[in-house]
């Protein structure tokens, strides 16, 4: 880490806050140390200096050998060192570029709640990988106070930090886009206050970059057009690589769809808005596919990048229950499986709104010099209203397209089979009724299915039998019972017997396809909430901890799960007893 170079393309090319105009400013021993810790409305600006707050304690625990291979170091000389130990944990910063906070505003549960910003956050810098030509952003999470802590303490306590720093491995390396973690710093003598007094954390964390709906939110909140601008064109060039590589993946389904074509020519800005909302429909799709619910997508929750961000209340749900939220919180159940499509989606139409005047303006005005300058004519108003409405409604037939397609790729992926447009009413159908029905492990249930050989004259009672775990027992209060779980996979497997012999797939063709996309491991809650009492019981010791991140980071590959702790593995990879399953989690973090 020391030799690598390192930038801030966000600060160099974005406003900073204007009551802490310079580094220099920021540096300097008479600047007040409140106007970087304390915390504040920011007048304008993207960004505040800042720097984390210094804690009594700090003990390192561990660091993601495949985040650390991504940035490009050698894992363990990287880990090992003190330098490297140091910049994640806080300890020591480097002074060019200089650290800071990020400015955003969101729509919480639906309503706007005002600035944000990184309360508990620091970024640090961007480091590029040579081989890859991949850049990532680096930033602590616990770092300390904000200008954005508003009323809270900078704290991030060791168990969602624990929970953070694993899933976003998992998720990474499942193949579902997500901000990473680099590493785990524990704070022995700095306690938060939460449900109890607990002990807190450092993660230090990656991603190509940090930028959130929430961040065009704080802008359209301020009135700052400029600001707007200013956001629009870095996300263009630096977060998406400039205008030729918007739009481009999905080329054929934005170009022919009819409400696209009714707009004219697509500006920037319109593909800009429009590949946002591709690569948040995809996302859906993927959690959805995998059964992971972030538990709050608020705006300020909601990545431009798609990437799944900030895990508080979150889980990989047990069995299929389309009114499952696994925020103990969300009473509405609007952060629920079955809404998060629509929930995104609210997010995307936010975004819209915030970008109404650039989407609305089309070639038309874009480049009129009134309307760079000063903004919209009086007569220009209703042609620009009507213009970004139709971008906003074509986007969401594009979101609802992709969303569709990409859902039904994935899990017929999973099966292992080729997708058909008609495959919602067919197997994928039985599928779901079955996975409902049975309450059966959801992602146990894909590994399971791979495995089995379904031939010509396949004994259904034994493959059915393959399914059901040892400490399945009937449930004396519903039809919950072994019977009445073997009709069903019976049925379910008759439907898909039929489909593979349609394709003419054999069960080694089958295997081959779906097991790069059913991860043999996934790490639930009551698997995180045993890892973190054993941590903090055992004085951090990381047996369990490492073992945890060995299987999360290597989730199709049992080889890379290591010698040690088998008994941990084996328990970990089944399904678990009806009293742990489905918990859920509270905001407090
Ligand atoms: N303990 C805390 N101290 C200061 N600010 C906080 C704290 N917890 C949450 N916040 C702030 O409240 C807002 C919403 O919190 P949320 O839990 O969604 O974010 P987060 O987990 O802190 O950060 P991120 O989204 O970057 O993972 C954010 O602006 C966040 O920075």
């Amino acid at each position: 880490m020391k030799a690598s170079p390192k930038t801030s393309s966000f600060t160099k090319r974005l406003s900073a806050d204007p009551a802490i105009p310079s580094v220099d400013i920021a540096k300097d021993p008479n600047t007040p140390q409140e106007l970087l810790h304390k915390a504040r409305r920011l007048k304008a600006g993207a960004f505040t200096w800042t720097r984390p707050e210094p804690r009594k304690e700090y003990k390192f625990l561990t660091a993601s050998p495949r985040a650390l291979n991504d940035l490009g170091f050698d894992e363990k000389q990287e880990s090992e060192s003190e330098y490297f130990r140091q910049i994640v944990s806080g300890q020591a910063i480097v002074e060019n570029p200089y650290p800071y906070s990020q400015a955003y505003a969101g729509y919480q549960f639906g309503d706007f709640a005002g600035q944000l910003g990184d309360g508990r956050v620091v970024n640090l810098f961007e480091i590029t990988n040579p081989k890859t030509g991949r850049r990532y952003e680096l930033q602590l999470k616990g770092a300390g106070k904000t200008p954005f802590s508003r009323f809270a303490d900078g704290k991030a306590v060791l168990r969602s930090s624990i929970r953070e720093f694993i899933v976003s491995e998992s998720l990474n390396a499942i193949g579902i886009p997500s901000t990473r973690s680099v590493a785990l710093t524990a704070l022995p003598k700095t306690y938060a206050q939460r449900s109890a007094s607990e002990k807190c954390a450092i993660v230090c964390r990656m991603a190509p970059s940090w930028i959130r709906v929430g961040n065009f939110d704080l802008y359209r909140y301020r009135g700052d057009r400029e600001g707007i601008f200013q956001l629009s064109d870095y996300v263009i060039d630096e977060v998406f690589k400039g205008e030729s590589k918007l739009c481009a993946q999905y080329a054929d389904i934005i170009n022919y769809e009819p409400k696209i074509k009714a707009l004219g020519e697509l500006t920037k800005y319109d593909k800009m808005y429009l590949e946002i909302i591709v690569r948040n429909a995809k996302s859906v799709a993927y959690w959805q596919a995998y059964c992971f619910l972030n538990g709050v997508l608020n705006t300020d929750n909601t990545s431009v990048l798609g990437l799944a961000i900030d895990f508080g209340p979150f889980a990989f749900m047990d069995y299929f229950d389309p009114n499952y939220t696994s925020n103990h919180d969300d009473l509405m159940l609007r952060y629920s499986f079955k809404n998060m499509p629509s929930a995104i989606w609210f997010n995307m139409v936010k975004l819209g709104e915030d970008l109404a005047e650039l989407i609305g303006a089309g070639g038309k005005y874009l480049n009129d010099p009134f309307f760079k300058e000063k903004g919209l004519k009086e007569s220009w108003i209703d042609d620009v209203t009507k213009r970004a409405e139709g971008v906003i409604g074509a986007g969401g037939d594009i979101f609802e397209r992709i969303y569709i397609d990409q859902y039904l790729k994935l899990v017929c992926k999973r099966l292992g089979i080729t997708p058909r447009p008609s495959d919602h009413l067919g197997v994928v159908a039985s599928l779901f009724e079955t996975l409902q029905h049975t309450k059966l492990d959801y992602n146990l249930f894909f590994a399971t299915l791979q495995q089995q050989h379904i031939k010509d004259n396949f004994n259904v009672d034994a493959v059915a039998a393959a399914f059901i775990p040892d400490t399945f027992k009937d449930d004396p209060f519903t039809d919950l019972t072994k019977e009445n779980v073997t009709k069903q996979l019976k049925s379910f497997l008759i439907d898909f017997k039929k489909r593979i012999e349609e394709e003419k797939l054999t069960d080694e063709n089958r295997y081959e396809r779906a097991h790069k996309f059913n991860p043999l491991f996934v790490p639930k809650n009551w698997i995180l909430d045993e890892v973190i009492d054993y941590t903090q019981e055992n004085e951090y010791d990381p047996l369990y901890l490492n073992k945890l991140l060995k299987m999360s980071i290597n989730p199709y590959d049992k080889s890379q799960w290591g010698a040690e702790a088998k008994e941990l593995e084996k328990r970990w990879t089944s399904a678990p007893s009806s009293d742990i399953q489905m918990l859920q989690c509270s905001c407090s973090s």
